[in-house]
């Protein structure tokens, strides 16, 4: 059977996606992740719709890709002109890609309503701009733009605009739902009806693909079943950016095409290159990643319940449908209420604690914390703050300083903005230290302070920052008497930790997750 050919659109129509755009030199970096995946083909771009598409072509030709063709987009001629004459035919073929994939109409609605066309010329559109392009050498994919919407309210029409898109030599004809409202039982029915009359009207094994958008959810299921059906191409994108709701998720397709129905796309070797892949364009597109984005996500293989955590100790199958190895995933286990003494083993083990040492109680620790999260704190999220936690129940709790007091201060003046002053005493070994700091805010004030008295006695803290600090609201009935939880991450290098502090003084639960975090870092060192 010939494998699943992958065709990436991340750069051409993820980029229609709200809220992200690439930069050329971000495509190229983008496109290159794509190769070593092992990607067939990459959509860079509309060719002449902006200068930015034009640099990335520019930049692809002197790029090497190793595996991927890349491929310009765009539409077929303008009406009432030669195909010769076509300003987008021609900035297709000077862009340089060794294939082309033009998208031209397949619903008579738009051919007449929306481009005042008729339907015969469109049929020649379509014929003359593949023509066109097959004349200058390049593989041509033709996207039958709204074909499913196109063959429901004319199925006659719609299955000429493909024979046209044929005669005019198209390699792979491409159905899309343009509007996302297709259900898989309809691809399947569709797609083996139109590819079985394409078969009997050329004689030929025609080449099929799918392109689906997610506006009903089942972009993935659609190309699933496209496949099944007899597609040998799927278009879709990273995370399933795109337009509206998104396109076609290729972090499902590929791993259930390799792993769930043995028709590989791309090498075992390779889809461990998965997750860092999603990682790197939600990264570059400047998206925070979904954690809960199947195959893929932080949250994919994460195990919170008491009851799975239990199974998937004694046997991962249990509770997980692959080996998240596979597609370069974790297995992740969560420290929460709904926990039970099973996840704190399995999160000791993770952290070398000796699960055999006489003060190990799982099951008091569990109710313990269990307490601690009724009144706000969140295990799950601050890994941090459950290592101190952990070495205060184990009894190797060595605090690296204590607080004798602090002062956070705010000034306002009519003209001028905001500042915030710290003053903090510590005791480190019986000596004490008082120090006073400034910051772009109380709690960086209280940080600057902190760091500065304890960097007498602790050199090391020089190279840990203070990266993210959230604060929550934990029920808004207090109105502004409320607790409030703040999580604080915080990086030394490579390293990263979260801590978490509650309280219903958001300076006080900043404090204590700063003092966590501080507490973490030194005495991991230890
Ligand atoms: C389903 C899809 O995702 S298709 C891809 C959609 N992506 C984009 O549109 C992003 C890039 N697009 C652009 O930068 C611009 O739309 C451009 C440069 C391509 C065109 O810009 P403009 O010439 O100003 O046209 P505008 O965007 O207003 O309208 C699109 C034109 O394309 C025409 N057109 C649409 N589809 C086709 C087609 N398949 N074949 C030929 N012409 C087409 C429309 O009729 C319309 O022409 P009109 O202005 O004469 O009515
Ligand atoms: C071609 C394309 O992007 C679509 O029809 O959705």
């Amino acid at each position: 059977m010939e494998p699943v050919l992958i065709f990436d659109t991340t750069l051409r129509d993820g980029a229609q996606g709200e809220n992200i755009s690439f930069s050329p030199e971000d495509k190229i970096k983008v496109a290159q992740r794509l190769d070593d995946m092992g990607i067939h083909y990459i959509e860079g771009g509309w060719p002449g719709s902006n200068p930015a598409a034009d640099r990335f072509f520019e930049l692809a030709r002197s790029t090497e890709f190793v595996t991927a063709r890349i491929t310009a987009f765009g539409s077929t001629r303008r009406q009432g002109i030669p195909a010769e004459e076509d300003a987008n035919l021609k900035a297709l073929v000077a862009c340089g890609s060794p294939a082309i994939t033009i998208f031209g109409k397949t619903w008579d609605l738009h051919v007449v309503d929306i481009m005042g066309n008729t339907l015969s010329e469109n049929l020649a559109m379509i014929e003359e701009s593949v023509a066109f392009l097959k004349g200058h050498g390049r593989e041509v994919l033709y996207d039958a733009e709204h074909f499913f919407d196109g063959y429901r309210a004319n199925p006659e029409y719609a299955v000429k605009t493909l024979s046209a898109a044929l005669s005019g030599g198209a390699d792979i004809i491409v159905l899309c739902d343009t509007n996302g409202g297709t259900l898989p039982h309809e691809v399947t029915e569709i797609l083996e009806t139109v590819k079985a009359a394409l078969d009997a009207e050329t004689g030929r094994d025609i080449r099929m693909g799918i392109h689906a958008h997610n506006d009903c959810s089942v972009a993935v299921a659609n190309s699933i079943a496209a496949v099944q059906a007899g597609a040998i191409m799927v278009q879709g994108t990273i995370n399933g950016y795109g337009e509206r709701c998104g396109n076609t998720d290729l972090t499902s397709v590929i791993p259930i095409l390799n792993l769930k129905l043995k028709r590989p796309c791309v090498s075992a070797e390779n889809l461990k290159k998965l997750k860092p892949l999603s990682r790197f364009v939600s990264e570059t597109s400047n998206m925070i990643p979904l954690a809960s984005r199947p195959f893929v996500g932080k949250s994919a293989f994460a195990h919170k319940g008491g009851v799975h955590v239990s199974a998937v100790m004694k046997e991962p199958l249990s509770y997980e449908h692959i080996d998240p190895e596979d597609v370069g995933n974790r297995r992740r286990v969560l420290v929460s209420d709904q926990a039970g003494r099973s996840n704190i083993e399995y999160k000791a083990k993770e952290m070398g604690i000796d699960l055999d040492a006489p003060e190990f109680d799982s099951k008091r620790i569990v109710n313990e914390i269990k307490m601690l999260e009724q009144e706000g704190y969140q295990y799950e999220v601050a890994d941090g703050s459950f290592k101190v936690l952990m070495d205060k129940f184990l009894l190797q709790y060595e605090p690296v300083f204590d607080l004798e007091s602090f002062r956070v201060t705010i000034e306002k003046d009519k003209d001028r903005p905001c500042t915030s002053h710290a003053i903090v005493k510590v005791n480190v070994g019986g000596v004490s230290e008082i120090t006073a700091a400034e910051g772009h805010g109380p709690v960086s004030a209280l940080d600057n302070a902190l760091r500065k008295a304890l960097s007498r006695f602790y050199k090391e803290l020089e190279t840990m920052h203070l990266v993210d600090f959230k604060v929550r609201v934990m029920d808004g009935r207090g109105g502004t008497e409320a607790k409030v939880r703040v999580l604080i991450e915080s990086r030394d290098g490579d390293d990263i930790w979260s801590t978490i502090g509650v309280s219903e003084d958001i300076i006080e639960a900043s404090f204590e997750a700063l003092a966590d975090s501080f507490q973490y870092k030194l005495a991991k060192k230890k």
